[in-house]
């Protein structure tokens, strides 16, 4: 089966500090893979760097066969939620409308159709009676939805989420996770960054287990094994034992 994303030998710094190191993986359709690894690991900015938001030193990343600019209305990120400026003046409907800009464009208006499409998506993640209130008055796990909205509008095929759950409640941590398995039962292909190892298992079918490089990828039955955990997180982690034997 032909993959769907390619890392190959990729290897990226933040100035002299090499932070990915010969990282290599591949992909299949409609797979549900969580990124773990500690913190410093390179998790964020593996994700910056195939959507081509840091600058990679060497290596090849290769997105349905082609290059990332080439297929990037295919693809859907949620950035990590620290990262976004949430004082920006916008509110919850228009920052979903930004999914829907690859089929609008820019500098159109959008058209009744699309505010319907952006409605409904805030409505899927529990929301619609928020559609006008500004993204700096919604608690964590609205503004978390909100950008779930926003990406599911795009209708992509591949997502990248860089930790979705975190600081996120058992309710909306559900409607996540339900949210994540219906596009997995579309075909559709969903990488995300994730720290809660006790829910590995659950939640996704690959693991992705990083330290600047690639400590293990595969099946999570396969994979998430205690010698592989120890690998990536050191010794640090000894209480997992008892869970994973
Ligand atoms: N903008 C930056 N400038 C300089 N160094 C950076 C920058 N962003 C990240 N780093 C460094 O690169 C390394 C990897 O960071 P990254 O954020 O990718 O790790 P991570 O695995 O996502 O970590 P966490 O689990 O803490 O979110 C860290 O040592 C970090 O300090």
């Amino acid at each position: 089966m032909d993959s769907v994303l390619n890392v190959d030998s990729l290897t990226a710094s933040y100035r002299k500090n090499k932070v990915l190191n010969h990282v290599n993986f591949k992909v299949q359709p409609g797979t549900l893979t969580a990124i773990v690894g500690p913190n410093g690991a390179g998790k964020s900015t593996l994700l910056k760097v195939i959507l081509e938001l840091h600058p990679r030193l060497s290596g090849t990343v290769s997105c349905f066969g082609s290059t990332y600019a080439q297929v990037k209305s295919r693809i859907g990120y949620v950035p990590q939620r620290g990262t976004v400026d949430w004082d920006f003046p916008t509110n919850a409907l228009d920052v979903v409308m930004m999914g829907l800009y690859g089929r609008i464009g820019w500098l159109k208006w959008p058209k009744r159709e699309h505010r319907e499409l952006a409605m409904s998506a805030l409505e899927e993640m529990g929301l619609g009676s928020y559609a006008d209130r500004q993204i700096s008055q919604l608690s964590g796990g609205q503004q978390q939805r909100v950008f779930l909205a926003r990406a599911l509008v795009q209708d992509a095929d591949l997502y990248f989420l860089d930790e979705p759950l975190a600081g996120v409640d058992a309710a909306t941590e559900k409607v996540i996770m339900d949210t994540l398995n219906t596009l997995k039962s579309k075909g559709r292909t969903v990488m995300v960054v994730h720290h809660d190892l006790q829910t590995v298992e659950e939640y996704f079918d690959h693991v992705l287990m990083l330290n600047r490089t690639v400590i293990a990828h595969g099946a999570t039955a396969e994979v998430f094994n205690q010698a592989n955990i120890t690998r990536t997180y050191g010794g640090s982690l000894r209480w997992m034992g008892d869970r994973l034997g």
